[in-house]
This record gives structure tokens, sequence and C-alpha cells, in this order.
């Protein structure tokens, strides 16, 4: 039961020391302990990275803790040979000792937890063969064992499941046996192998080096081999070939792209009110024709202005208003060059719709035109005026602002990369670069710091509007978080929400959106980030399940791998920091405000994961662990 768990984690303290000694032990339940979390009331997780966990693992301590689903003690200082008792965690699904100086054979006993799904041995100092008992893993999908002193030949493992798998820089030798070697060569590097994926075997024409693989791998480059006459006039007539037919693409798509601007004019000028033609226009353009009787005032007042003052810029004419730039920002244009600007669509949101807009003078921005402003003058520019205020690295800037009776205009910087949205659910076509845990735990962070800064300025402001398409990225994929402020602008939208699958469950007023509730459609968008689901993904609403919601079911059920993107899967050693980062958004969507966390400790935690993933502990990560307990 609980206190028998709780009483195994206190001989595991005064085992082993390191920063358990934060722990509160006046507390009757160990749940809130820095690292351990509990599921129907038992510790079904003890997560104690890089804490300088010292000495051997003690017997007697694991007996107690069965309900254990996640043990993860790497990058300590953990000496000897596993504990026995260990083989007690019938329920272990998750075991993670890398980076420590465990030694000994692998045990016998371990390949009794068939439980297994992750086991990562990596960077310890274990001997011995790898042995065939490790087939008792069925439902095994990673299996990391490299940077050790393991010997002998690698066992032909049949372990269906397995997606990571790396034994490299060890003692082994022989050949890599024919169902491993869709792995990559680096699982295998650094011992004596040969065979794919690393070079054949010598004096062996059957074994490994030439079976067709299954799945593609890199393929081995020292091997050399003769062609036949005949492939070679194959190659050459192919490529030939291959040659004119794209060509022929080509011309084909020239001829089109020509014959579409063409078009685009021509519907342009039929269709006026369709906001969505895409084509090169003047932003003025795109105001005449955006104009269904009143005309785009800010072209018209623009042109009447200036061909009454004769200066451009700002607009002094009666009537006509200026482009207002904020603080710091260097007027490097003015409203005559962004009208004449070439403009094209670039969607249409909640509260109007955005241009990307490329001045004369190269510089490019996105021009949002708000619909259904519902305050007063006076309080929109007050309100703009402190959006115009908000200076974070991790916010998009607003620049400048237009206001007259007809037309309301945001001037923004122009993020290059597009949306968090469009990455996540757009083009997956090749020459997209992969979205691997670096890019998206640093978008994470991101977009976490834009938040904080937000709530940082005070209790009652926030944004009211967080999804991922409102995380914009820098041409270096750093998130910019954009749209802050609108929601207490415009009156509420009657195009389809959006925001629906972000939204917490406590908000009824979209102008009244707390910081709490910030945190719970940032939860979403973590967890849309680790699972490549959109929140409003149609399957997800068929079946009544939002994605908060869909993700726990899941995590409950097997705990994780199912739920990750799998571009995500593919990239090793990152797995428990998925699983953290996962968790974290689960934590921000709770259902209730009170039990959400705040986006400061949100983003301490996230900074932690980063740091962690770099295998690189800092000092102030470890307080952060202890902090944990404190929430
Ligand atoms: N500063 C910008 N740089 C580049 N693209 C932008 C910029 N601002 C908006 N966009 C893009 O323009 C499109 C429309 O954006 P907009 O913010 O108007 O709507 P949205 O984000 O889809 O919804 P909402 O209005 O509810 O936030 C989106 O695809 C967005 O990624």
């Amino acid at each position: 039961d609980l206190a028998a768990d709780r009483q195994a984690l206190l001989s595991l303290r005064s085992a082993l020391g390191g920063r358990t000694f934060r722990w509160n032990v006046t507390q009757s339940t160990p749940c809130s302990w820095a690292g351990v979390r509990c599921e129907q009331n038992r510790v079904a997780v003890l997560r104690l990275p890089g804490v300088s966990l010292t000495g051997q693992l003690p017997t007697g301590v694991f007996s107690n803790l069965t309900k254990l689903r996640t043990l993860s003690l790497r990058l300590n200082a953990l000496t000897g040979q596993l504990p026995s008792d260990l083989a007690a965690c019938t329920s272990l699904r998750n075991l993670y000792l890398q980076g420590n100086i465990l030694s000994g054979e692998i045990p016998d006993f371990l390949f009794s937890i068939q439980s297994l799904v992750r086991l990562n041995l990596g960077e310890n100092n274990f001997t011995g063969g790898i042995s065939e008992s490790f087939n008792n893993f069925t439902r095994l999908r990673t299996l990391f064992l490299e940077n050790n002193q393991l010997s002998g030949s690698v066992p032909d493992l049949k372990l269906e499941k397995l997606e990571q798998f790396n034994v490299s820089n060890n003692l082994l030798n022989g050949s890599i046996p024919e169902r491993l070697q869709s792995f990559e060569s680096t699982s295998f590097l650094g011992n004596s192998l040969c065979g794919q994926p690393l070079d054949a075997c010598a004096g062996s024409s059957g074994s490994g080096a030439v079976v067709v693989p299954s799945t593609p791998r890199i393929v081995n480059q020292g091997k050399k081999k003769k062609l036949s006459g005949g492939a070679i006039a194959g190659i050459v007539i192919g490529s030939v070939l291959g040659f004119f037919l794209i060509v022929l693409v080509l011309m084909f798509l020239c001829r089109k792209k020509s014959s579409q601007k063409s078009r685009s004019m021509d519907i342009a000028s039929i269709k006026q009110h369709e906001l969505e033609i895409p084509g090169e226009k003047t932003m003025a353009d795109v105001g005449n024709g955006l104009g269904t009787g009143n005309g785009f005032s800010v072209a018209a007042a623009a042109a009447a202005a200036m061909v009454g003052n004769g200066k451009g810029g700002e607009l002094n004419g009666a009537g006509a208003k200026k482009l207002v730039f904020f603080g710091k920002a260097s007027k490097v244009f003015d409203l005559e060059d962004l009208l004449r600007a070439s403009a094209e669509v670039l969607g249409k949101g909640t509260f109007g719709t955005a241009y990307k807009a490329v001045l004369e003078i190269g510089t490019v921005v996105a021009v949002k035109r708000l619909r259904d402003v519902t305050v007063s003058e006076s309080e929109f520019k007050e309100k703009i005026e402190m959006v115009g205020a908000m200076d974070q690295e991790n916010l998009v800037p607003l620049r400048a602002y237009y206001y007259s009776r007809d037309e309301k205009l945001l001037v923004y910087d122009y993020m290059p990369t597009g949306s968090l949205s469009a990455l996540l659910h757009g083009n997956k076509g090749a020459g997209r670069t992969p979205l691997n845990w670096e890019i998206r735990s640093g978008i994470a962070l991101g977009a976490a710091r834009g938040i904080q800064y937000l709530h940082s300025q005070g209790p009652n402001i926030s944004h009211g509007n967080i999804k991922s398409s409102n995380v914009l990225l820098t041409q270096y994929y750093d998130a910019r978080v954009s749209d802050f402020g609108l929601a207490q602008i415009v009156g509420p939208s009657s195009s389809p929400n959006r925001a629906t699958g972000y939204r917490a469950p406590e908000v009824t007023d979209p102008r009244k959106v707390s910081q709490k509730a910030d945190v719970y459609s940032f939860g979403v968008l973590l967890l849309e980030l680790l699972t490549g689901k959109a929140p409003t993904h149609a399957l997800l609403n068929e079946e009544g399940v939002d994605l908060p919601r869909w993700v726990q079911s899941i995590v409950r059920e097997e705990w994780t791998s199912e739920v990750f993107d799998l571009e995500l899967l593919r990239y090793q050693n990152v797995e428990e920091e998925m699983v953290q980062l996962l968790q974290l958004g689960i934590d921000c969507a709770a259902q209730y405000p009170d039990t959400r966390p705040s986006m400061s400790h949100v983003t301490r935690r996230i900074e932690e994961l980063c740091q962690s993933s770099r295998r690189d502990p800092q000092p102030e990560v470890l307080n952060i662990i202890d902090d944990d307990s404190s929430r």
C-alpha cells in the first residue's frame, strides 16, 4: 500500500542520499515529493534524474514498489549491480538507468519484467554478453545499451515492436542479425560488428551483408559491385528519359504559373470581394478590392491626403488619420509605402484578415485588417498602446496601427516560417525540416516565455487566444506569440471558432479569459506539439473526445509511446523528456483552474527539460526539481 511505498522511498533515500533529502518527510503521503507521482493511491512514477544519487541500489526497496510503472534514476552516480527485487516491479514499463556507473552482467531476473516498453541501460559499465533472453520483452520498443563493456555477439532479437535500438560503443563482434539490419549504422558503430548497415563481413557472401532490407536504411557506402552492360545501358536510357521528363514538368509548371497570375488578376477584377484569391496586388488594390461598397478607406484616405498635402507619410488631411508607430520602432516606412506594397492574403482569422505586404524598400510586414471592433476610439487606442508596449523577444512585435472610422489596421513584423499550426499540420512533403525534439521543445519554451511575460505584466493580463496558429516562427524556428490583446478589442466573431479545442472549460466569454485559462490553452498546445494532432481534429470530435482527454486515456493505459508524433519517436534518448513534457501538458489542461500550474512554473519546467535533454543538468535545474513539491 501507499504507506509501504513511502517506507520504501525513505529506505532508498537513506541508501542513496542525493537531493532526495529535500523531500518533506513529515508529510504522510509521498505523492507530492519531488520526482514522485502516484496513481490510484500507489507510487507509480519515480523520477530522480541527475540529482547526485550515489552508491548501490539497495535490495528490499523495490519489492515494495510493486505498482511502479516508470523508474528513472539516470544521470546519477549509482554503482554496483542491479538489486534482484527489481523483478517484483511487474508493472514496470519504463526503466531509465543510463548515465550511471552500474556494473556486472545484465542480470537474468531483469528478463522476468515482461511489461517493459522502454529500457535504457546506456552509458554504464555493464559487462558480459547480450542475452537471448531480451526476446522475453515482447512489448519492448526501446532498447539502449550503448557505451558499456558488453561483449560477444548481438543476439537475433525477434522484438516486433522495437523502434529504437542502440548497442554502439561496446566490445561486440560478429555479424549483425538480419532483423536488426534496418536500424541505422549509428546503432552499431564502435564495435567489431559487420554486415548491414555496416560494412559487409569479410569472406561472407551470405550473412547479413547482402540481405535485402525490409525498411529503408543508410546504405553501405563501402560496398562496390560491378554492374552488367545491360544495367549500365538501362541506367543511361533511364537518366535521359528522366531528364526530358523533368524539363517537360518544369515547362508545364512555368506556363501554369504565368497563366495563373493573369487569371488571378482577371478574377480579381470580377470578384473583387473574395479575399482568398491569391496573386500579387498592392495593399491599395487589396483595399479597393476588399471594400464592398465602402471601399478600403485607408487607400482612399491616403490617396486623397497625399494628393492634398504632397508629403506622404503621416496623413493630416481632414478625416485622414496617421499610421501610429510604437516606442522604439523606427519609422522606416509610412502609410504611402504601405499602400504601394505588394500584398498577398495570409489568412482569415477570428479578428480579421492578415496580409503579407512587401514594401518597396524590401521590408516585409504583416498587416492585420480588423473587423468587428466593438470598443470606442479612445478605448481602442488605450488598449492597443498597451499591446504595443509589450516588449519581449518571444512576442510578435506590433510596429504600428492605423485607426479610422471604417478601417483598423495593425502592422506586425512578418514571420517567415509561418505558424506552428501550418508547420505541424500543413505540407509534410519532401524538403521540409523534420520537427525533431530540439525544435519542438524550443518552440514550447519560447511560447511559454512569451505568455509568461504577458502574465507578468499584471494579474488581469492574459492572452486570451492561445493556439498553434498564433505561435509564429522566425527563420530559425524561434517561437513568437502573436495576437495578444486583441480578444479584448474585437467583438465575438461570426466566423467558425477555431479556438474551441483550446478553450478552458470554465470560459464562457472569450473576452474574459483568465491567466489560468491561458495555461489550459497552452497545455492543449503542448499536447498538439507532441502528438502532432490538431485539437479540433475531426476524428477526435466524432468520438466526442478532446485532445487532453484523449491523451490522458492513452497515457493511463500504456504510458505514452502511442500518443507521440511518429516523427518525434525517431529521435533517440529524449523519450523521457517527451513523457515529462506530455505530463506537463496534461497538468496544464487540468479541468479545474486552481489545479493548473502558473505560467512561470510551466516555463521553468520546460527550461529544465530542455537542459536535461542536452544531458547537462545545471545546478539551478536541480532546484527546480525540488520546487516541484511546492506546487
Ligand atoms: N506576423 C505574421 N507573420 C507571418 N504570418 C502571419 C503573421 N500574422 C498572422 N500570420 C498568418 O496569417 C494567417 C491569419 O492569421 P490570423 O492571426 O489573422 O488568424 P488565425 O491565427 O488563423 O486565427 P485568430 O485570428 O483566431 O488568431 C495565419 O495563417 C497566420 O499564421
